[in-house]
């Protein structure tokens, strides 16, 4: 065939090509409605590496390799989730980190809504107003969050993802501020505590405030040139505002772990972790007895934590991380020896492993 002919193939082949990815789009679309209509949790990590892998057998029957087949349907899934418009509610005005993290786990085009706490985001996911609630759960500068470890324990929401945000603060102004006459400094006290040397340095009077971007908000209502928000650039953007100085945090190494919060938790994946809080006996050894039971199955824990019960001075639960799915066959085995050891035990969810970064 000439160069021509070849041409002319190749431009009826992607005719055909845009009208079949068109079609494969708008029907993941549809089974987005239906997921969302409560068919099924609308990720789905496990049925995507199905699809990927079915393509990649399908490609070495028709000549392609696995790789090609591969990228393209990777790529594919993308956008395929992207249609099917998630919602997400998120602590804190727009701009937040908390909608960033949304944003990134669920694709730009997720619908999301800003609650002003964390209570208000559990009860916009358990009346079905969203699908899913986006909080922070641990920062790797500060700890933990222990309010949004309370209310799982309080609240049957479950755990279905997971995301880590590296999180980069700027001190913002108004557009006229200068860093020389800022005298004051507002932001979420574990934004304030990330920046302590940078802002201890600089001798500003710190104001904490709910959350990082309504700290931008509230010194753009202000219009005051003394006065500066912790935050992220994005949020700075969002209310037309100044950046004075960026990368202010005490370490560059600023992650903070998000969990996707839902009604139910995320099918296997065949890469997944479980998280559960428990709280064992009173008696010896029986901490001791819990990871013991889980070791000798083989269970990778990846975080132990305790924290007050708020019930009973000096009494903790414990919240742990671990690698595999609930319903992993080694995990069900141990369960009934694991609740012997426990007053309670309750399974927050399982959820595909996300990648780390900063680790
Ligand atoms: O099969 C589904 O559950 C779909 O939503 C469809 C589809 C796909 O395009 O193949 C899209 C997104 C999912 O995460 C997995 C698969």
């Amino acid at each position: 065939m000439s160069l021509d002919d070849l041409r002319k193939r190749v431009d009826e082949l992607d005719e055909n090509i845009i009208k079949l990815l068109a079609e494969r789009l708008s029907t993941a679309e549809a089974i987005g409605r239906e997921k969302a209509a409560g068919a099924a949790p609308t990720l789905d990590a496990g049925r995507e590496r199905q699809v990927i892998d079915r393509a990649i057998s399908l490609a070495a029957d028709a000549g392609m390799t696995a790789a090609e087949a591969a990228e393209i349907y990777e790529r594919i899934i993308k956008l395929a989730r992207e249609r099917q418009s998630v919602s997400a509610a998120f602590q804190g005005e727009p701009g937040a980190y908390s909608e960033a993290a949304a944003l990134a786990f669920f694709g730009p085009r997720a619908v999301t809504r800003s609650c002003e706490s964390l209570e208000a985001v559990f009860a916009e996911v358990e009346s079905g107003r969203v699908q899913y609630g986006m909080i922070p759960i641990e920062n790797s500068i500060e700890g933990s969050i222990s309010r949004s470890y309370d209310l799982m324990l309080e609240h049957s929401l479950m755990v279905s993802g997971e995301h880590h945000l590296r999180v980069n603060h700027c001190l913002i102004g108004n557009p006229g501020a200068t860093l020389d006459g800022i005298r004051r400094v507002y932001s979420h006290p574990q934004a304030l505590g990330q920046c302590g040397h940078f802002l201890r340095q600089l001798k500003f009077e710190l104001q904490p405030t709910y959350d990082t971007a309504g700290a931008v908000k509230l010194i753009k209502e202000q219009g005051v040139c003394d006065a500066a928000a912790v935050a992220s650039e994005r949020a700075a953007a969002i209310y037309g505002m100044k950046i004075l100085a960026r990368d202010i945090m005490d370490n560059p190494q600023n992650f903070t772990r998000f969990f996707a919060l839902a009604r139910c938790d995320a099918p296997p994946s065949g890469n997944d972790k479980t998280s559960v809080v428990f709280a064992v006996k009173h008696r010896p050894g029986a901490l001791y007895e819990f990871l013991r039971i889980l070791a000798e199955r083989k269970i990778n824990l990846t975080k132990i934590e305790s924290r007050p019960t708020r019930k009973k001075a000096w009494e903790y639960n414990f919240y742990l991380d671990f690698d595999g799915h609930r319903e992993d066959e080694s995990f069900k085995a141990a369960l009934p020896a694991l609740e012997d050891q426990t007053l309670f035990i309750k399974i927050l969810g399982s959820y595909p492993r996300a990648r780390a970064e900063g680790k």
